[in-house]
């Protein structure tokens, strides 16, 4: 094991996008199924439709990705969270690095960029220029990517005055707001029945 490696292998930052898609591993066994991210979906609130439609967008477009070397798709559609870094995409904000590491200056960069009504929340419109500012030419697969997680992350955790606040993209970035979301349904729903 060469010194970089074993630098890699005590850096805590590193499984940064491990963590984001892990709460959509329902049984933990390391691989994900477009019924689990069905599932996924569904704990933190979102609609049938949205989940069914995310469940297949998502795990066709990216378990091949995450299988290297396997010539023939797998009609399960599973993605393999050891290699998620493998299904990133271009025009992203870059707050991923190659590696799924957390990169702390490009997320301090998206409000210094584009936060102008309040320093600590982006707006509908705040976001709208930022995704065009991602944007690399004729990435035509990247746009629709960036897009859709954006636009799903504003649809289901914008406040009640339509801002994206700082925070709710920070724990994004490790997953820990989908299992704030989901507590949050669970305790709804206590409260309803109550
Ligand atoms: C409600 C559910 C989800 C939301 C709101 C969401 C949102 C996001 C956001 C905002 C980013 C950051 C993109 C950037 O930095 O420009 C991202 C990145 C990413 N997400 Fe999710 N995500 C969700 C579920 C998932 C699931 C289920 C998977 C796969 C199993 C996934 C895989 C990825 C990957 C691979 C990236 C890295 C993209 C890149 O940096 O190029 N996400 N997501
Ligand atoms: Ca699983």
């Amino acid at each position: 094991m060469g010194v970089e490696s074993e630098f890699e292998a005590i850096d805590n930052n590193q499984n940064v996008l491990q963590k984001h898609v892990e709460f959509f591993d329902r049984n933990n066994d390391g691989v994900i199924y477009p019924w689990e991210t069905f599932q996924g979906f569904r704990a933190i609130g979102s609609g049938i439709l949205l989940s069914s439609v995310a469940a297949i967008f998502i795990n066709v477009g990216l378990s091949g990705k995450t299988r290297p070397g396997k010539k023939c798709p797998n009609l399960l559609f599973p993605i393999i969270i050891e290699n998620i870094k493998m299904a990133k995409h271009g025009s992203d904000s870059g707050v991923y690095d190659e590696h799924g590491r957390f990169v702390n200056s490009k997320f301090e960069e998206i409000f210094h960029k584009y936060a102008r009504t309040h320093p600590d929340a982006l707006t509908s419109d705040e976001l709208n220029e930022f995704l065009k500012g991602n944007r690399e030419p004729k990435d035509y697969g990247g746009w629709i990517g960036g897009l859709s997680e954006w636009k799903i992350l504003y649809y289901l955790a914008k406040d009640k005055d339509g801002l994206l606040k700082k925070d709710t993209i920070r724990s994004v970035y490790d997953g820990s707001l989908f299992e704030k979301m989901a507590a949050e349904k669970i305790n709804k729903k206590k409260h309803s029945e109550k």
